[in-house]
């Protein structure tokens, strides 16, 4: 869990824990233990199974989602829910005296209270998740698969931007695809080092991401080559395009480590009709022999 996030959320876990403990006492310190004999042990395997579950769910999105608003109301609302399962759970080997009726009777009201809260955290969850879809617009389309993203540039890999062509050219889409590499990559990497040179990379996409459409996507090839699908784009406005980036990408100022010297970089752009080729491996194969048969010199 990122540290940041384990002290804000220390209350939660903490909450948690309390919640959980308070089932426990209540039921051992009203209860009775019942004789093994009296035990039903397929509904102890169901409900301590379901148990099992609902702490699991709490602990995931405890680690796995940021604080705020909807990590809190998921987490009381699952907190609800366990709170019932292990009331039922402990109820399997516990009886209670008729002075203690109440506990049983309180069993069920937790869950229902949680399914409510939880309910208006999936709301908020789901407004949270438009705006995050807003935010990943051009990095993304259509499909997610965080398996595929790539850990440098945060776009996704060459294998998406395959599959995405491929379901383009099915649906008859109009459009143009187009590689971008950045000349002598390899250089700059040996002069400044892997780091400074992942940073580029990022500095890269980022400025890849502001130049095309919402509707576009920009995948990472391989190394210092990117990708491009524009559905429903001319050649001609792609080329032009094109020929923006690669201005940008000469005037981008980028500063290694603690230097004030700018460092300028120049690319080399191949577009193609989606429709000049096949499938996507034909179109990678054009686009990746016209980029190499380009002197960067020109570029
Ligand atoms: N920093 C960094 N470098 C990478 C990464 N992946 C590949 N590279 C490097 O990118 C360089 C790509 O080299 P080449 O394909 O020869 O490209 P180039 O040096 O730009 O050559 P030209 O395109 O002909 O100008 C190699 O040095 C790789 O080691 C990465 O994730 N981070």
């Amino acid at each position: 869990m990122n540290p940041v996030y384990r002290n804000r959320q220390s209350h939660l876990i903490g909450a948690s824990v309390g919640a959980q403990s308070i089932a426990v006492y209540l039921s051992l310190s009203h209860g009775v233990l019942r004789h093994a004999a009296e035990i039903d042990w397929f509904d102890v395997l169901g409900e301590g199974c379901v148990l099992l579950f609902a702490l699991t769910w709490i602990v995931a999105a405890i680690i796995s989602r940021p604080p705020g608003r909807v990590t809190t109301l998921l987490v009381a609302g699952l907190n609800c829910f366990a709170f019932t399962a292990l009331l039922d759970f402990l109820d399997e080997s516990m009886s209670y005296s008729a002075a203690h009726e109440w506990l049983s009777m309180l069993e069920s009201m937790p869950a229902a209270f949680g399914m409510v809260v939880m309910s208006a955290a999936l709301i908020g969850w789901h407004k949270e998740q438009k705006a995050l879809n807003r935010q990943l617009e051009r990095r993304e389309w259509s499909y997610r698969n965080h398996e595929q993203i790539d850990p440098v540039t945060q776009l996704y890999q060459a294998d998406y931007w395959r599959a995405r062509v491929n379901d383009a050219k099915s649906h008859q889409l109009s459009g143009c695809v187009m590689m971008l590499d950045i000349n002598r990559f390899s250089s700059f990497n040996e002069n400044h080092g892997y780091q400074e040179g992942d940073r580029f990379l990022q500095d890269i996409a980022r400025l890849l991401i502001m130049h095309v459409r919402a509707s576009d996507l920009v995948c990472r090839f391989a190394g210092d080559r990117f990708v491009f699908l524009m559905p429903e784009l001319s050649c001609e406005s792609a080329t032009r395009l094109a020929s923006d980036i690669q201005v940008s990408i000469r005037h981008l100022a980028f500063k290694c480590g603690a230097n004030t010297t700018a460092l300028f970089q120049s690319a080399r752009v191949s577009v193609l009709n989606i429709n000049d080729g096949t499938d996507a491996d034909n179109l990678l194969c054009m686009l990746q022999s016209r980029l190499n048969s380009q002197d960067f010199h020109a570029a």
